[in-house]
């Protein structure tokens, strides 16, 4: 049923890491370029990278809320398939930057609580929208924080909606997440790693395992993810 749900692994920044997701099978990998993160890479670094992602994976270049030449700095050396705009990106930006640069934009939304789907109207423009976690009070980042937020929110969505869930996914709920939101895609960051910025390739393996539905409840995800990180 979870088989056909698009995954992202987002805020790659090795090699070894990008490969395991490559070879794991993912749809999309993301580059964080917002200097704040402990996944940032620089425009350099992440050209480099994107060289081994080309035709097996989408590569999504993350910004927050980015000036239009950074985001081109991005687009001419990257050359990325979609742009992920994280931060306090109006609907007419969303719209410029489909039309400037001729991708796909996804437009992250931050949920806590009903009121926060309002917004989904008004970024109909947007290709794809993320439906993350609002970032904890005091958090730096705007996204990657690591905490989930009351999926049963989504219940009642259109289940036309082109959209990804995230925030705070893992290996041992992301099987849950999918089941209850009937999600189209999901998107992770720590919940993939060992340490804040250090991708674990055992737990990227374990989450698309069980993104993809291998997992066929939450018990069967951690236990398949505490086999493959401790192996
Ligand atoms: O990951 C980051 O550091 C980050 C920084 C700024 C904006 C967005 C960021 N990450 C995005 O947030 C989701 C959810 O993260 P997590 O799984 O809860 O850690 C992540 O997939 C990125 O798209």
């Amino acid at each position: 049923m979870t088989q056909s749900v698009i995954v992202k692994i987002c805020g790659l920044s090795t090699e070894d890491t990008l490969d395991a997701a490559l070879d794991a099978g993912v749809d999309m990998v993301g580059f964080n370029f917002f200097p704040k993160s402990p996944r940032f890479v620089t425009v350099e670094r992440a050209r480099e990278l994107a060289a081994r992602v080309r035709g097996r994976a989408e590569i999504v270049a993350l910004t927050v809320n980015m000036d239009v030449a950074g985001i081109e700095a991005i687009v001419q050396a990257v050359r990325p398939d979609w742009l992920q705009f994280h931060g306090a990106e109006t609907p007419a930006e969303v719209a410029s930057a489909q039309s400037r640069f001729g991708l796909g934009v996804i437009k992250a939304l931050g949920i806590s609580s009903a009121e926060d789907l309002a917004p989904i109207a008004d970024f109909s423009v947007a290709d794809r929208l993320l439906l993350d976690a609002k970032p904890p009070k005091g958090a730096t980042l705007p996204g990657g924080n690591g905490v989930p937020f009351d999926w049963r929110l989504l219940e009642a969505l259109d289940p036309a909606l082109s959209y990804m869930l995230s925030g705070g996914l893992d290996a041992g709920n992301v099987a849950e997440a999918v089941r209850l939101t009937r999600a189209p895609g999901v998107d992770v960051s720590s919940g993939v790693e060992s340490a804040p910025g250090i991708k674990d390739p055992d737990r990227i393996r374990a989450f698309t395992a069980a993104a993809r539905g291998s997992s066929k409840t939450p018990e069967e995800g951690r236990e398949q993810a505490g086999e493959r990180i401790m192996s």
